[in-house]
């Protein structure tokens, strides 16, 4: 891949929250148009390294945080108006929300009924279900029209049928993603390449074909002190971590 495509670049960085140490010597590459699941065990630094990567390109990002970000008193239909805001001059966009604007009204209404969620479109969100509150979530980072996505476990409280679908549809309507998922399954079938984080460093950065779900369950399940820094094997191009 020419260095040209590539979008997102970490070279040795590291974060810390006052002296704890969250993201460690981070190295890596993401270049326009691959689909990479980010894997690992809670608290692993999936978050904070999504924010790091959105920081490099804000303005080109459909960021769906893990909490979704809506705000409850609003409506399923404002909700998701408020990820076109940019493309909106301030006035209209603020009679948008009083009294919905035609063209943004039949956007919203067939992204709605895409999500399945037609007949809640006029609902205040504080009424819905975990499911269906997610689903708003990924209507609003659907409609900033971005052509990356970053998402935070986007699909985690919707069911197995509903994910696999929306995940593929997510996928679909943007050229880049890196998306933190907890199911292995999913980032098995829908990812060309994943990335599994433990402690804050990159323990697996490889093509999705080369692993398996009990591979994967290995390295959540490996203990923190098997994780010291080990010799790195190349393959293919990609860093694999020696376990
Ligand atoms: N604002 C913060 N202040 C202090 N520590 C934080 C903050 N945000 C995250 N951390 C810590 O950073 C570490 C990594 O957190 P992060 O949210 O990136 O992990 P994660 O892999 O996304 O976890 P999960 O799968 O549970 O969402 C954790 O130990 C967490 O406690």
């Amino acid at each position: 891949m020419s260095q040209s495509s590539v979008l997102f670049q970490l070279s040795g960085q590291s974060l810390s929250y006052g002296d704890h140490r969250v993201l460690d010597n981070i190295s890596l590459q993401i270049h326009r148009g691959e689909k990479v699941a980010l894997l690992g065990p809670s608290g692993a630094g999936k978050t904070s390294l999504l924010h790091l990567l959105y920081q490099q390109q804000p303005e080109r990002v459909a960021l769906q945080p893990q909490s979704g970000g809506l705000v409850d008193l609003l409506s399923v239909y404002q909700n998701i108006f408020i990820g076109g805001l940019e493309r909106v001059r301030t006035l209209p966009a603020l009679w948008n929300l009083v009294r919905p604007l035609a063209a943004h009204r039949q956007g919203i209404a067939e992204l709605v009924q895409t999500l399945g969620l037609e007949d809640k479109l006029w609902q205040s969100v504080d009424r819905l279900s975990g499911g269906q509150r997610q689903r708003v979530a990924i209507g609003r980072a659907l409609y900033r029209q971005q052509p990356v996505f970053l998402g935070d476990e986007p699909v985690s409280s919707v069911d197995p049928l509903q994910a696999e679908l929306l995940l593929e549809y997510l996928l679909e309507q943007h050229e880049t993603a890196v998306v933190s998922l907890h199911n292995r399954q999913l980032a098995l079938n829908h990812f060309e390449r994943i990335i599994v984080m433990r402690d804050g460093r990159i323990c697996c950065d490889c093509p999705a074909r080369e692993l398996s779900e009990q591979r994967l369950d290995e390295w959540y399940q490996q203990e923190s002190s098997l994780l010291a820094p080990s010799p790195v094997q190349e393959t293919d191009g990609w860093a694999m971590v020696r376990s």
